[in-house]
């Protein structure tokens, strides 16, 4: 009896500890949703097969602007004012120079005892700025003019694939971008030589990395204990949603890559070979030592060092934001031209005018100005990576005029800005690339694909120029149109990016 009143007073302590958690917006006067017991939203969250954006859209038209949830014992912050979020990304960064982590369970990530291979997107303060100085260069107009060439041979080995395709049957035209971008960055980030379209066992571990499920243990313990994330990172280590699974093959494949390179740069040493610049490997090693690096606290300046498990973090990185984003954007892109034919025909005058040589330069996608305008209208209305445009509060301070404790995290809602009557006007849910041709002035908060402020998208113009060269070429020679099977509405899926589970076109020769 004794221990049942025992067991039933515990029991109501930490009920009564997580509902007190579970007040701490009402506490002050910010609405939002309470969702259950101990998880908090979480769980909403958490659907592979309903992306959290439209979640949290959803409650945005319900509570406004400016709400909470809880994901777990953590209060979030979702906002959609625009002044708010240019406080948030630009003028207060040194108060959210952390970016919420919603990728993979975690030690802390400043400090490198307990999280030895932090990687760019994961990374915080010093240790951020040092990998983001380190792979800048790699983003540099000089650098992907450099890299064009080996960028559009893949695009011709793209376009060869699916002619196999032309004025046949409807087909899933995704499943093409998913190898031509991972082929790019194969080419790029881990010098693979030769396209190898089709053939790269890759592309199968990342896409079922991006369509991994969040509601498993390890994540359900971690978002009601983060506290203890550390433990659980370590207790779970080899669960698919931690560091097993095809996470696991990813980073022993770039582990074993980035080895194999050491050994050949210090062979070559040995032999007063200089070693070669092929790739972002080469890059990384230029600045390589092998002793362990203390980063300076934030604000101080950062010595450009990295060591090995930096490389490889930074190798697991690049082949995962490179691959998933500017596929999608491409396979978002070709169903709004296929729904929209006279649009893709203005896209096709552009490029006929504009790209008269068998190769398209670097210079002529800049004056693409049509296509440029359907880009960015495919990523208003399909913005691919919305889960990282968020912030964790570092240090104590306002947003408007609400007070932001440390620890607070902050999502934008994305999809509230993109479709936002008052900001696009009463188009906003049509696709109207024109409306990007006009010069209105726009609040620098009202498009955000690629975040914003400091930590925006370090592979930004690599997605843009990619996306644009691939399709200046396809369409060049073909078009693609929408059939019986085209869907009437795409299936999102994914907890991180929102991908679509296909995206079914017919590709014609052009008339
Ligand atoms: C159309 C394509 C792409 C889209 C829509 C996209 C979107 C984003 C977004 C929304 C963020 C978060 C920005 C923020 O927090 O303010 C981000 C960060 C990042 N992206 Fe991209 N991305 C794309 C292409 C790429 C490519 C091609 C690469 C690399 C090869 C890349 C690498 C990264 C990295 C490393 C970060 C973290 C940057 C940091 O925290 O400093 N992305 N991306």
């Amino acid at each position: 009896m004794g221990v049942i009143v025992c067991l039933v007073a515990i029991i109501g302590v930490v009920a009564g500890y997580f509902k007190w958690i579970h007040s701490y917006w009402k506490r002050r006067g910010i609405e939002g949703p309470v969702g259950l017991p101990f998880i908090g939203s979480f769980y909403d969250l958490a659907d592979r097969e309903k992306p959290r954006g439209f979640i949290i859209n959803k409650w945005t038209k319900m509570f406004g602007k400016v709400f909470g949830y809880y994901e777990g014992v953590i209060p979030v912050l979702v906002v959609s004012d625009l002044d708010m979020l240019q406080e948030m990304f630009i003028k207060k960064f040194d108060c959210f120079y952390a970016r919420k982590t919603t990728n993979l369970i975690h030690g802390n990530l400043e400090c490198s005892q307990e999280e030895p291979r932090v990687n760019l997107f994961a990374a915080r303060g010093a240790r951020w700025k040092r990998l983001r100085a380190l792979a800048s260069p790699a983003f540099s107009v000089k650098a992907l003019k450099q890299i064009h060439e080996t960028m559009e041979d893949s695009v011709f080995s793209m376009v060869d694939h699916m002619s196999k395709q032309v004025n046949g049957e409807a087909f899933n035209i995704h499943e093409y971008y998913q190898e031509f971008t991972y082929d790019v960055i194969s080419r790029l980030a881990m010098g693979q030589t030769y396209s190898e379209q089709f053939n790269n066992e890759g592309v199968d571990i990342v896409k079922k990395i991006f369509l991994r499920k969040n509601r498993v243990y390890p994540w359900y313990l971690a978002v009601m204990f983060p506290g203890f994330e550390n433990t659980i990172k370590n207790t779970f280590f080899n669960h698919e949603a931690v560091r097993g699974g095809d996470v696991g093959k990813l980073l022993k494949f770039c582990e074993t890559a980035v080895h194999d390179r050491l050994k050949e740069r210090a062979d070559n040493v040995e032999q007063g070979i200089e070693n070669p610049h092929n790739d972002f490997i080469d890059m990384f090693l230029d600045y390589y030592t092998d002793t362990n690096i203390e980063d300076n606290a934030f604000g101080i300046k950062v010595e450009k060092k990295v060591t090995s498990e930096d490389v490889i973090g930074a190798c697991f990185v690049f082949l995962l934001a490179g691959f998933d984003t500017t596929a999608n954007t491409l396979a978002y892109a070709s169903y709004l031209l296929a729904k929209h034919p006279q649009e893709m025909r203005k896209v096709q005058d552009e490029i006929d005018r504009i790209c008269t040589s068998e190769h398209i330069s670097y210079d002529d996608i800049g004056k693409l100005r049509y296509m440029d305008a359907v880009i960015r209208e495919a990523l208003r209305m399909y913005p691919v990576a919305w889960f990282a445009c968020s912030r964790e509060c570092v240090q104590a301070t306002t947003l408007g005029n609400y007070y932001i404790e440390k620890g607070v995290r902050i999502e934008a809602d994305v999809r509230a800005l993109h479709y936002s009557e008052e900001i696009w006007g009463k188009n906003a849910n049509e696709f109207v690339p024109e409306r990007w041709l006009e010069s209105s002035p726009r609040h620098n908060m009202s498009w955000i694909p690629f975040g914003a402020g400091p930590r925006q998208c370090v592979g930004m113009r690599l997605g843009l120029s990619e996306a644009k060269t691939a399709l200046a070429h396809l369409l060049r020679r073909f078009s693609i149109l929408a059939g019986p099977k085209t869907e009437k509405e795409l299936h999102l899926q994914g907890c991180t990016t929102t991908s679509p589970e296909k995206v079914t076109v017919h590709l014609m020769t052009r008339d």
